[in-house]
This record gives C-alpha cells, structure tokens and sequence, in this order.
C-alpha cells in the first residue's frame, strides 16, 4: 500500500515536470529559459541509469536530453546543467566567444594527470579570455593567463611553423617501425593488431615530440601511458586507490618519467644544439622547451605541475590518433575491394627517387577515398563530450538563454548516428552502423571525378570538436593516420584473425573520444614485393 502511495506521488511529480516541460519548450517568448527535463525523484533529478547501462544507446535516445531540438536544462541532485544538441544549435554554439572549455580540462589535468592544487587555482581564476587581448574588466597578470597562453602554444606548434619538422621526424620514426614490422614474406602473426599501434606508431609520435631520451630511458613508459589510457575513467571518477591500483602506479611512473626527462633537458641542454627549425635533441621540440618557463612563470606551478601538462598532452597527442590510426588500417584490410583502390591511391603518391618508400605527403592527404575512409572512421569510433561555460555573458543560442556560469554539455555521437543525415541520398540503404565511406564522396557532375566532401555535415560530423577550442591536431592527426595506413598498405599484406566480436568498439571510456575494440585484434602479416 505505501509503496503503491509512494509510486503515485513520483509519477504525479513526473507527469508535472513533464507538462511544464512542453510548456516551455512551445513558449514563443524570445529569449526562455531552456526547459526542465522531467524527472521522477524530486532530490535526485534526472539520475542517467540508462547511461550507466549503454551510453551510447542513451545518449542515441534519451528524448528529452540529448534527442530534444532544442537546449534544455538537466537537475542532477544539486547540480544543474544545459544540453545542447541538433546540427543549428551546435553550429551556433561554435560560433561564440568567450567560452571555456575548462570543466573537462580541469578535471582531467586535476584528477586523471594529478596536477597539485595551487596550479589548478590558476585555471579557475583565469577570466582574461582566450584572445590576445585580456577582457577589460579582467584583473588577471598577463603571465597568468594560462587560457589563452596554453592555446597560443597548441596553436604555435600544430598549425604554425612547428609542424612540418615534427611532420618529418614523425615520416622519419613511422618509416623505421613499419618496415621493421615483419623480416620477410612468409607469413607472421601478430598478436594484437592494436598494440602494434600501442607500440610502433606512438613510439614513433612520441619519439618525434619529445626528443628520444624520454622513451629510452623509460621503456616502460609507453606500457603506463595505455594503461593511463584504459582506466581514464577509473581516473577521472577519482576512484579510490585500492580499486584501481595499477592505474595509479601507471599515472604516478608515468608522471615521474616525464619529470626526469625534464630535470635531465634542463641539465644538459645545450643552446647550440637547436637546429634550423628550432627545435633541439633534449626538449625535442620548442615547443616543450618554451612551455617549461612559460609554466613556471605562473603562480602556484612547479616542476610537479609541469609534469602534469605535459602527460596531460602527450596523452592528447596520442590517445584519439593512435586509435584511429587502428580503426583505419582495420576497416582498410578487411574489404578487398577498399584495400585494392587505397592501394591505388597510394601507389599513386609513392615518390619513386627514393630507396626506402616515401610518399609526396600533401598529395597523399587530398586522396578522396582515403580522406572519407578517415572521415567515416571518425564519425562511428570518436565519441566525445564537450563541455562549455559562458564566462562572461548569458548564451545565446536562437531564442534560448543559457545563464553565465553554467555548464552546456554536448555529445558528437547523437550527431554522427543521426539517420537523418548520414542515410539520404546516396546513403540510403546504408545504416548509421554500417561503415561506408561513400558518405564523404561526391561525383563532380562536369568532371566525373569522385571528390571528396564534407558539405553539408556541419554540427553533425564533429570528432575535433569546434570553435575556439576546436582540436588544434587534427592536421598532425590526419598526417599520423594517413601515413600509417599508406606504409602498411604499401609494405605489407595483412589478414584479420579475430573474430568479430573481439573487434567491437569498447564502451569504457565513452565519453573521451575514439573507442577502443573490446578484445585483442590478433592478425597475420607478411611482406609485400612492393618497394
Ligand atoms: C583522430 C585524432 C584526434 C581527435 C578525434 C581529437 C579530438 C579532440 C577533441 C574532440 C577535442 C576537444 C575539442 C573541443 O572541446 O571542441 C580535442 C582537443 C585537443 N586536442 Fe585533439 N584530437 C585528435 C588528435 C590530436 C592530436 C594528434 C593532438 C596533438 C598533437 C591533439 C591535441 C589536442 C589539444 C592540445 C586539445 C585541447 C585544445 C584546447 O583546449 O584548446 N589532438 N581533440
């Protein structure tokens, strides 16, 4: 009887939030207030069980979150927050200024990278903006604005002058794993496709970043890195010690690593070593060298804080490339009609006045084919959030507010699984699920030649993310992926082993980006007769 009693009074307390909700949703007053998404317990609000459960088919269905055309605003025991969907509302979102992308980042450099306290205030305080130019009204040293002076070196490095001598050293690095790959053309196996990713193409990525001593002297580093990697969630939850002991061991070596390759740069760097590109063999780039003072500099940091950076990049630098690079080359080798016309692509870029491969790098990323092959890669394997919050002003988006100060939560996968999109036209017949690269291609009608396209999948197709925090190394990514995949085409013939259910996109870390396969990948490879 109280139980019946209790039930009718959370479903009498549903169907009001649930009435309010329409209510708003159809108001036609200009600038509302994102409505309230119903909820049945009135103190804990709209708890994800579904989440919990299968977050991807959550996030794919939950009608009044992530599905709803319009932003609305979420209660979670005390806390509340905005979600934002659709293609125009995303699209929008990316066009404004002054949003920080810090929740995400903060709790990620704090909890799962262990970056100390006082470093983290620095973050918090930070209102200066992400321009050049400080708000007005803002109080914060210049040397303190560590928004804008973290993004200027992403920046600097990835799309400036410091990407064509990491481009080279990474051509370099990947060349020499790859061939190194299996001695002869008798058929070898691999135990897991995917740790030869783990291995060759990161040692190769890393190797190119930061110099070799990093990797040398602490060759069980790029064992701690994926472990980091895999329990990231175990991480970011702050799950105690005694449950996720090895991700700790993992993150605290990796850490103290990166540290001692910093403390052994300081001591031994030689001014004369930098080359013509600016970069030198102990910081491995500028880029890490300059970011020591820029670091140091502001309040609250250390040799510990700086340590934490710098994991935290290495780790964006890899995680979501590394993995990709894997899906790519998988989807590639299981279709032999794919693999005969990538084939075709490549062969057509390999420079012929070389002895070992090489490949005439830009054209080799303008191939239609092998751009949409990485692009629907992306679309099914990237799965992230995206966390802004207004700094400065109430959010517009359409004839919604979004107050300042809160946080607005969007997630790409809704986007990139919406059969709305993705199965018109020449995609119809062709499921969200299905991976088919046709998605990205278009005939040009007064050529015929099929050209590569993203047209008309904007805020839809989002695996960099957008706006002024848009992933600033989506063109090194491009360049890792693409290369990687023309080598191993190039040098080697490769049969999957694994069965299908090995290959399924682990669910674990949804949420931080490209999924991993749930199983080990195992494979045969052998070496072609090609040069
Ligand atoms: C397939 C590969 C990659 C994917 C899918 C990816 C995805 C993303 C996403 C979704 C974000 C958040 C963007 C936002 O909040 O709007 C991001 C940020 C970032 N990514 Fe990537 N990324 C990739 C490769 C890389 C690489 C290779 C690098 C560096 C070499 C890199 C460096 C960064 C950095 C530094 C940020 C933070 C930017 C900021 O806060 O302003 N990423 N990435």
């Amino acid at each position: 009887m109280v139980a019946l009693g209790v039930f009718l009074l959370l479903f009498v307390h549903y169907q009001t939030t649930k009435t309010f909700f329409f209510f708003v949703s159809r108001q036609q007053k200009f600038a509302k207030l994102p409505p309230l998404v119903p909820y049945w317990i009135p103190l804990l609000g709209s708890m994800p069980w579904g989440y919990l459960w299968n977050a991807s088919k959550f996030v794919c269905s939950s009608k009044y979150a992530f599905q709803s055309c319009h932003p609305v605003r979420v209660r979670l025991m005390s806390q509340e927050f905005y979600i934002l969907q659709g293609a125009r509302n995303i699209s929008t979102l990316f066009k404004q200024g002054s949003l920080s992308a810090f929740a995400v980042h903060g709790s990620l450099l704090r909890y799962v990278f262990s970056l100390p306290k006082s470093a983290a205030e620095i973050y918090y305080k930070d209102d200066s903006g992400e321009h050049e130019k400080p708000h007005e009204d803002s109080m914060i040293e210049s040397h303190n604005r560590v928004d804008f002076l973290t993004r200027s070196s992403f920046l600097k490095f990835l799309t400036g002058p410091g990407l064509a001598p990491l481009s080279q050293r990474f051509e370099r690095n990947i060349t020499k794993h790859i061939v190194a790959l299996a001695p002869s053309q008798s058929w070898t196996s691999v135990k897991d496709l995917m740790e030869v990713f783990q291995q060759d193409v990161t040692g190769a990525v890393i190797d190119a970043m930061c110099g070799t001593f990093l990797l040398k002297q602490h060759p069980r580093f790029l064992g701690d890195f994926w472990n980091i990697d895999r329990s990231i969630m175990d991480l970011f939850v702050r799950a105690p010690r005694f449950m996720a002991r090895e991700a700790y061991r993992a993150r605290d070596d990796a850490l103290a690593a990166v540290k001692a390759w910093h403390a052994w740069a300081k001591n031994n760097f030689d001014p004369e070593s930098i080359g013509p590109d600016g970069d030198d063999p102990y910081w491995g780039t500028k880029f890490f060298r300059n970011r020591q003072d820029m670091f140091l500099n502001m309040t609250g940091f250390d040799a510990d804080a700086v340590a934490s950076q710098e994991l935290a990049f290495i780790w964006g630098a890899n995680t979501n490339a590394i993995v990709s690079a894997f899906w790519v080359t998988l989807e590639v080798f299981k279709n032999h009609q794919i693999l005969k016309d990538i084939r075709e692509e490549v062969q057509a870029c390999v420079r012929a006045d070389v002895t070992e491969v090489t490949f005439d790098i830009p054209k080799l990323l303008k191939q239609p084919l092998l751009q949409a092959i990485l692009s629907e890669t992306l679309r099914l394997r990237v799965n992230g959030f995206l966390v802004r919050r207004p700094m400065r002003d109430t959010l517009k988006i359409h004839e919604w507010s979004i107050p300042k100060d809160r946080f607005c939560l969007t997630s790409s996968t809704p986007g990139h699984m919406d059969p709305n999109i993705w199965c018109k036209g020449a995609g119809e017949g062709h499921p969200v699920t299905e991976f088919w690269p046709g998605r990205f291609l278009k005939t040009n009608e007064s050529t015929g030649v099929v050209e590569f396209t993203l047209k008309g999948t904007e805020g839809s197709w989002m695996p960099f993310g957008g706006g002024t925090h848009m992933c600033p190394g989506k063109v090194f990514a491009k360049h890792v992926i693409c290369l990687t995949v023309a080598l191993m085409v190039t040098k080697y013939d490769c049969v999957i082993t694994a069965d299908e259910k090995a290959m399924k996109m682990s669910t674990r870390n949804f949420g931080f980006g490209t999924l991993s396969p749930v199983g080990k990948v195992p494979a045969m490879i052998r070496k072609r007769d090609a040069k």
